[in-house]
């Protein structure tokens, strides 16, 4: 006899049946991944109980994350973005597999940019910039080698007062740790903390099935990075750090672009006076590379760059 599901089953069972027919692609950046559905004018409903059954593992089709491909003139989100930017046509909708929002994803704003040119719903010659709208803002997208470089906008730390004054402004406890370490926590218009290591051996010795305790936590909670330093740091002018992550409303993923962001900007400040503006980032998934810049408006800009790429297209049962 078949033993009756779990109601978190049996309604990621539910979500999935109302789904049937739906198109979809995956896709994924430096390991990140995603399902990606378009639905230009907004007539799906893809809710939180959607998204976290198309993202479950074993009963949908599992990703770390789920995109919408809508018209920002859809919905009210978008239509604020379309005041800033009136060329942002197109409005990233992003949840992470428990199905919560996001403000951001840096590698799913590759991922996504590499889905509307799968579908044919933009053309991208080299050079040309692609506004995309966001919860966290409008985000400019070009082609950059075999993938896309993003231009992230400004960085800003959360907790400012004691970020300005003390090396660390939160402690993070996490599975593996003998005691909890000092964090710096930076907004990329979602919440990081990041927390130094010292060696590769504890960076390898993270359990990250259990999420990491951080005091004080963000208002709306945090993604938290751990980081190791390359010896030496700076080689070329750039430096280069290795990073695990425990995401927001996910888990432990094999790459997070606004993390890789948030990352460079902690080891950065507590590199010091002469630090470069240019890293590499080397995650479970592969590298991707973060440089800060001027922005148009005066503030520092911090650049995404990295792969991205559509690996499936698929039709729910
Ligand atoms: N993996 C993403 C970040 C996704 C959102 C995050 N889990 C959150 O809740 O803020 C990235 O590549 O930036």
């Amino acid at each position: 006899m078949t033993p009756p599901a779990t109601t978190a089953a049996a309604d990621a069972i539910a979500a999935l049946e109302r789904l049937a027919g739906l198109p979809f692609a995956k896709g994924h950046g430096t390991g990140n991944d995603f399902v990606l559905v378009a639905d230009p004018d907004g007539g799906r409903v893809l809710g939180e109980a959607e998204a976290a059954a198309l993202c479950n593992r074993h009963l949908g089709v599992g990703a770390d994350g789920l995109i919408r491909a809508i018209r920002s003139s859809a919905l009210p989100e978008g239509r604020a973005v379309l005041a800033e930017e009136p060329a942002a046509e197109w409005f990233m909708d992003y949840r992470n597999a428990d199905g919560s929002l996001s403000e951001m994803c840096g590698n799913g704003v590759r991922v996504f940019v590499a889905f509307l040119l799968d579908q044919g719903l933009v053309q991208l010659a080299p050079g040309e910039v692609l506004p995309i709208g966001t919860r966290a803002g409008v985000k400019r997208v070009e082609r950059r080698g075999r993938g896309f470089a993003v231009d992230m906008g400004p960085w800003e730390f959360i907790f400012p007062a004691q970020a300005q004054t003390e090396a660390a402004d939160s402690t993070v406890e996490a599975v593996g740790l003998d005691v909890a370490r000092p964090a710096l926590s930076v907004s990329m218009g979602n919440p990081h903390t990041v927390v130094a290591l010292a060696e590769a051996a504890e960076l390898v010795g993270l359990g990250l099935h259990t999420a990491p305790a951080v005091e004080p936590t963000p208002p709306h909670g945090t993604n938290v990075e751990f980081v190791v330093p390359a010896e030496p740091l700076v080689a070329d002018g750039a430096g280069t750090i290795t990073m695990r992550v425990h995401e927001r409303g996910v888990g432990e993923t094999q790459s997070c672009g606004t993390g890789a962001c948030a990352a460079a900007v902690a080891i950065r400040h507590w590199a010091g006076a002469g630090a470069p503006d240019r890293w590499h980032v080397n995650v479970p998934g592969g590298r991707v590379e973060v440089a800060f810049v001027p922005g148009p408006e005066g503030r520092e800009h911090v650049e995404l760059a990295g792969p991205a790429v559509v690996v499936a297209h698929g039709t729910l049962g």
